[in-house]
């Protein structure tokens, strides 16, 4: 009798090997946050999208936050209004915040939508102000110290997250702006993208939060040194917080926040790599940074 050389035989083997991580995830929220500097290339766009569409047909629930600071940015430049950031939190005039809004819910937003749906009719696109899923109260900036005021740049207080749930459990992929409603509904807060996806996985008890940005992950020394920390806990986490820089401040604090929260890990990881989600799945320890709970917590 002779056995038949199949050539797809490679093929058949990895997707068995990544048979563990999908039993293990199946039917787990994971929300991917998406940030504006990891999304300036088109390929990697694109990348993004499947993977994202490929975790949702594995059974997965994922739910997308997106940034994109670097996009309100080139915005406000073509209408001649300067960005100015404190403490890693632009500076939001009411004139600003119209900005704001018009392009994370108007161009960012619309655009991984069209790339998720190019997959089926998948992606649904909502901001924090829709079905009241997120709230925030007035942040003020911490400069040296200092309480400083930013304007209309918001926390997140509270989360319906409701409806969110509601399109997962429909099969969708929600597709969240970080723009927040104030509890008067008097007006509108610019949310930091890290600090929302990290409130939405604690409110929906997601099991993973992933934060692709434009570096590996966290690095030890940063901007000495490209070492980058693959794992710490929580306690680690919080004595390192008030050494932290720029951009990796809102997103350790979120990474903390959320595990803190119940999420069971948080990670930092490279966007510019293509398929840096489903890296995750074919590595053991994954790759970038990775926040774990503290030793015996959430067994
Ligand atoms: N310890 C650190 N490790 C890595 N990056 C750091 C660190 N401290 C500050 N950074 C800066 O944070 C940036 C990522 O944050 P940010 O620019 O807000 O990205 P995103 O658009 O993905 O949210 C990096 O490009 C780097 O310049
Ligand atoms: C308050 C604040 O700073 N909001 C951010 C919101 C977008 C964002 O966070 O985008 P990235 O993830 O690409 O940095 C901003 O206005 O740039």
């Amino acid at each position: 009798m002779s056995t038949r050389q199949h050539t797809a035989l490679p093929k058949a083997r990895t997707l068995i090997e990544a048979l563990p991580w999908l039993t293990r995830h199946h039917g787990k929220t994971v929300v991917i946050k998406f940030g504006g500097n990891a999304m300036v290339d088109e390929e990697l766009k694109a990348a993004f999208a499947q993977d994202v569409v490929f975790l949702r047909h594995a059974g997965l629930r994922p739910v997308v936050v997106h940034g994109g600071g670097p996009q309100i940015s080139a915005q406000l430049d073509r209408l001649g209004l300067t960005s100015e950031f404190k403490a890693g939190l632009r500076v939001t005039t009411p004139e600003t915040m119209d900005v704001v809004r018009m392009v994370l819910a108007g161009q960012v937003q619309r655009e991984l939508v069209g790339l998720l749906n190019q997959h089926g009719p998948l992606a649904v696109g909502m901001t924090g102000e829709d079905a009241h899923l997120m709230t925030a109260t007035k942040r003020w900036a911490d400069v040296d110290g200092e309480r400083v005021d930013i304007g209309r740049v918001g926390d997140v207080s509270a989360v319906e997250p409701g409806a969110v749930r509601a399109l997962l459990d429909d099969g969708r992929i929600p597709v969240i702006s970080s723009i927040a409603r104030s509890a008067d509904d008097e007006h509108v807060y610019n949310v930091n993208a890290d600090t929302a996806a990290a409130a939405l996985a604690a409110a929906l008890g997601a099991e993973t939060l992933m934060v692709l940005t434009d570096v590996e992950g966290l690095y030890a020394d940063w901007p000495r040194s490209d070492d980058v920390i693959s794992r710490l806990t929580v306690s680690e986490l919080e004595k390192l917080l008030p050494d932290l820089a720029s951009g990796m401040v809102p997103k350790m604090e979120g990474c903390l926040h959320a595990v803190r929260q119940g999420v069971r890990t948080a990670r930092v990881i490279d966007g510019r790599v293509q398929h840096a989600i489903l890296l995750e799945i074919f590595t053991d320890e994954g790759i970038g940074t990775m926040v774990v709970p503290d030793e015996g917590e959430h067994a």
